[in-house]
Parts: structure tokens; C-alpha cells; sequence
């Protein structure tokens, strides 16, 4: 199906593919004044912030980090950004295109064609916070049911710096354009039973929205928080899943990009399902193509330059700003392992510059001595600096054939990704097939008593007034947005198929 399908249709309705402006009553849930941007109470409240007044003056590039003991947000393009030679560029309007700011239908027509709308789901709490926007549990008024509702601020992805002279300031708008449409466009392409689902995304005048499933459990984040340290046969566990998820990622040309335990949340059986795929990037190769047009087994998605990621979970060969693969998403597995076993990623620091000193100075990451020895190898072998000497998992990845032969300790070199020691309590099968995930139960069982509750999810952000948003120091969204500019969010509004939402309710 046509991913712009919807928008398109509606555009076709009407007259110079202008359609009426939403009402200041549609305005998002938190009783904003229509057309105000809340920047001081966005930076203050922004758990994520750590951090000096340049970098909050710019939440939508900001390399965002750890205030609440360890949560840290994605770095986007702060750091200079070589030009990917195979990035798709969104158009970007003439300004005669559309003087009007509307490139979104009134509440109305948006239903008639059998598109969601903002007033079809009721609020319920915040779940978490991110660069863009907050993520709400809301009930969809209709059916009763439960989603997390992302909402993306469009003005925090239109407007720059003031501070920022560069010359490239378009090209860093459509980077941020073109990840916004990512997270729509690959979710709503992908369903597997670690990777979170997507069955509506709309817009009004303001925002941007993406009703994912809720997920209950809450994050790995929180649960690490909560335990200190996990033992080795619950990160296998988990490392087993995120695994199968990045497996099927890069078979679609997919490399995600920002393994971390706040974007890798517990469902109501304790497993692990990945989400937040803002950053994550689908290969030009086969972006034209249909969805299972696979890759060769093993085939490298398109080498990938952009420097972005979280810092303590990216590759060596990001932070240098070398070209890279979907192996970086291996590397960032072993961070996210070692992260799980001792409390902290094997490389910490201020900014990446710090972290890749760090790795460079280290022959090889100190892996503790109590660690098992199948947990040293494995680890060993995902941590290599040096991307030529890492594990190629997507080569190594096995399931077809006769059952690969299950390695001993210490063994470090495998025929078999799956077959590693770490791994002989997994049932690959069963948890590629989704049968693990679907009748078995995961080695933290999230305490859920009312789903509506989220009692899995920082108080700082369920506990957060749904209408938080205060009118100090307010930025008039009018004169952040330029004529046209809201025209580029025109294709954003999808409906998933009526067989994925009765096969996922
Ligand atoms: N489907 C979901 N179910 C439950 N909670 C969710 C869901 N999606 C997101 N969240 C919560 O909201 C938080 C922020 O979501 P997400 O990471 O997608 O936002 P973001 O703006 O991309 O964040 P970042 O700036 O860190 O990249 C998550 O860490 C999680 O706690």
C-alpha cells in the first residue's frame, strides 16, 4: 500500500490542495492556547536535560542526556553530519505552494475518509517524554481501548537555532523531516513480536501523532533501575529477543540506530519489545521496492554516514564519523548487554568525543573478571572496535538446516550466532516463530494491577498534569512556521490494514 495514500486522496478533494484550518478547539490535549509553543516550561520540565541554557535553547537538535541518574535521549545532528550519498530528499514547498499553513483537512473530513483524529481518543497520562513531544496513554473513545499516543511538535521540527548561521540549515530541516516520516513509514511496514506496532498516525495544525500499541511492562530503563544489575540468563534473554528484532530489521534494509534501555520497553508477559524508531534509517536499495524484497542473507544495507545515535550505546565507527552498516546496531547490542550485567555501558562520557577517546585508548573494553566465560566471548566478540573484526551477526545468523551444534565456553569462534553458549536455553525456533512471546512468560514479570495506571512508568511522567504546559515565556507558533511549511507534513496520515488491527486486538 501507498504510504502517502490517505493525505493524497484528501488532497485531490481540494481546491489548489488547500483544505480548511483545523479550529483552535482541536488543538492538541494539553489545553495550549491555540498556536503557542511553550519553550521555557518545555526546557525545565524536560527530565532528559541535564544540562547548560545553549543546549536547551534547542531541544529539537540538542544532544539531550542523563539528568535522573541514567536516562539519556538520542543525539540527533549536533555533531557535523557527513551527507548520506543515498538520502532521500523530501521536497520542500515553494512558498506560492501554499501561503496558508494547511496542508491538514478540518477534524471532519479526516473522518469521512476513515482517518483518526484527536478527539477520537481521551487522555489519560503521560508515559514519557522525548526531543519532540511527550508520549500519552489515551483511550480510543470508540472501542475503549488503550494506546500510547506519540505526539511530535511540528514547530520543534521546522525551526533552527537562531544561533544557527550555518549554510546548511535546509539540509539539517529535511534530515529532521525525513526522520519524522522514518518512524511513520518503517512501523507501519513492520510487524514482529518484538518491535512494537503502529496502527495510526494524523496531524492538525500543531502536532504530529503516531497511536502506537501500549506497552504496559514499561521500560528496561526502569527495571534496571529498580534492580541495579541483571543476572546473565535473564540478559540473554532479552539479548535473544532484541536480536531476532534487529535480525529482521536488517533483513528488511532497516539499521536502527539507537539501542538503549529507554527505548526497549517490557510487555504485560515481560518481553522485550523495541521501540522509538526516530533514528532509524531503511536503505535506499530497496525503499522502492516491496516490503519482502529481502536482502541477500547477510547483504549490507547501504553504508550510512550521518553521526547519531546515544552516544554510550553507538559504534566506534559512527563516533568517528566513518561509514557504517547495520553491524553498528551489534555493537551497540554488546553496550546494551554489558550496560544490563554491571549497572552502566562499558564506555561513559560528557559528549562522543570523550567516549571515542576512551575507546580508542582501550586495546579492548574491560569485560569483569566474574563474568562467565561464554558471557566474556560473546561480549569480546560484539565489542570490537575494529568493525572488520566484530561478529558479522547477519552472516553468522542461523536457523535454517539442522540445528547448529551448541558451543562450549570460552569457544570463540562460531558458526552460528545462535548457537553460542550464552544462548543454549534459548529456543530460537519457538521465539523467531513468536511462540515464546505469545505462551511463555519473561524473567521480570511487570506488577500490573489497572493498565491504566502505568504503574511500570516514572512517576516523574505519570504523575506530570496532562495540561502541564504553562504560558511563561511562550513563542508564537506563527512566526516560527514559515508560509509553506506545514506543507510538508502532507502524507502523514495512515490507517493500518483492518486484518493487522483485528490480528494485533
Ligand atoms: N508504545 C509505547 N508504550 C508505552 N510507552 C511508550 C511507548 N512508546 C514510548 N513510550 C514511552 O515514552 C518514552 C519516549 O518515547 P520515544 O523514545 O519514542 O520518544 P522520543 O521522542 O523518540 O525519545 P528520544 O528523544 O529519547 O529519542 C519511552 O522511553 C517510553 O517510556
Amino acid at each position: 500500500m501507498s504510504i502517502f495514500s490517505f493525505d493524497e486522496e484528501i488532497g485531490k478533494l481540494t481546491v489548489n490542495g488547500s483544505c480548511a484550518v483545523i479550529d483552535s478547539e482541536d488543538d492538541g490535549f494539553e489545553q495550549e492556547n491555540s498556536g503557542v509553543l511553550w519553550h521555557k516550561n518545555l526546557l525545565s520540565e524536560n527530565p532528559r536535560s541535564e544540562i547548560g541554557s545553549s543546549h536547551l535553547a534547542a531541544p529539537s537538535s540538542s544532544p539531550l542526556n542523563i539528568v535522573n541518574g541514567r536516562r539519556r535521549s538520542s543525539v540527533y545532528d549536533k555533531m557535523s553530519v557527513v551527507t548520506p550519498p543515498n538520502t532521500r530528499r523530501l521536497m520542500l514547498p515553494s512558498n506560492e505552494a501554499n501561503s496558508d499553513n494547511s496542508s491538514f483537512c478540518s477534524p471532519s473530513t479526516l473522518k469521512k475518509h476513515g482517518l483518526r483524529v484527536l478527539e477520537d481518543f481521551r487522555p489519560i497520562r503521560v508515559l514519557g517524554r522525548g526531543a519532540y513531544g511527550k508520549v500519552l496513554l489515551v483511550k480510543d473513545s470508540h472501542t475503549s481501548r488503550l494506546y500510547a499516543m506519540k505526539q511530535l511538535k511540528k514547530a520543534e521540527i521546522l525551526i533552527h537555532e537562531e544561533s544557527d548561521t550555518s549554510p546548511n540549515k535546509e539540509e539539517a530541516l529535511e534530515k529532521r523531516l525525513e526522520r519524522t516520516f522514518a518512524e511513520r513509514t518503517i512501523l507501519s511496514e513492520l510487524e514482529h513480536p518484538n518491535i512494537v506496532k503502529l496502527f495510526y498516525t494524523f496531524h492538525d495544525h500543531h502536532k504530529l501523532y503516531l497511536v502506537l500499541q501500549f506497552i504496559p511492562g514499561g521500560e528496561l530503563f526502569y527495571h534496571l533501575k529498580e534492580q541495579g544489575v541483571l543476572d546473565e540468563d535473564t540478559v540473554t534473554f532479552y539479548a535473544a529477543e532484541i536480536s531476532s528484532a534487529l535480525k529482521f530489521l536488517h533483513s528488511k534494509g532497516i539499521v536502527y540506530r539507537d539501542l538503549k534501555p529507554e527505548n526497549c520497553l517490557l510487555d504485560e508477559r515481560g518481553h522485550l519489545v523495541l521501540t522509538d524508531f526516530g533514528l532509524s534509517k531503511k536503505s535506499a536499495k530497496n525503499s522502492n521496492t516491496a516490503t519482502d524484497n529481502l536482502l541477500n542473507p547477510g547483504e549490507a544495507v547501504d553504508t550510512l554516514y550521518s553521526i547519531i545515535g546515544t552516544p554510550e550505546y553507538c559504534a566506534p565507527e559512527i563516533l568517528e564519523g566513518k561509514p557504517y552498516t547495520q553491524n553498528c546496531d551489534w555493537y551497540s547490542l554488546g553496550c546494551l548487554v554489558y550496560d544490563m550485567l554491571t549497572g552502566k555501558p562499558p564506555y561513559t562520557g560528557v559528549n562522543h568525543k570523550v567516549i571515542l577517546n576512551k575507546i580508542m585508548k582501550d586495546k579492548t573494553p574491560k569485560i569483569p573478571t566474574y563474568f562467565s566465560e561464554g558471557m566474556k566471548d560473546f561480549l569480546g566478540s560484539l565489542l570490537k572496535k575494529d568493525v572488520t573484526k566484530r561478529w558479522d551477526v547477519d552472516r553468522l545468523w542461523n536457523t535454517d538446516g539442522p540445528k547448529p551444534k551448541k558451543k562450549k565456553a570460552g569457544q570463540a569462534k562460531t558458526t552460528s550466532f545462535q548457537s553460542h553458549f550464552v544462548f543454549r536455553k534459548i529456543d530460537w525456533a519457538k521465539l523467531e516463530t513468536g511462540e515464546v512471546q505469545k505462551c511463555t512468560t519473561g524473567p521480570i514479570l511487570p506488577i500490573i494491577t489497572n493498565w491504566e495506571l502505568a504503574e511500570n512508568f516514572d512517576t516523574e511522567f505519570t504523575e506530570m498534569r496532562l495540561d502541564s504546559e504553562t504560558e511563561n515565556n511562550c513563542i508564537n507558533i506563527q512566526r516560527l512556521i514559515r508560509p509553506g511549511d506545514a506543507q510538508v507534513f502532507q502524507g502523514f496520515s495512515y490507517v493500518a490494514s483492518t486484518s493487522y488491527l483485528e490480528r494485533h486486538f
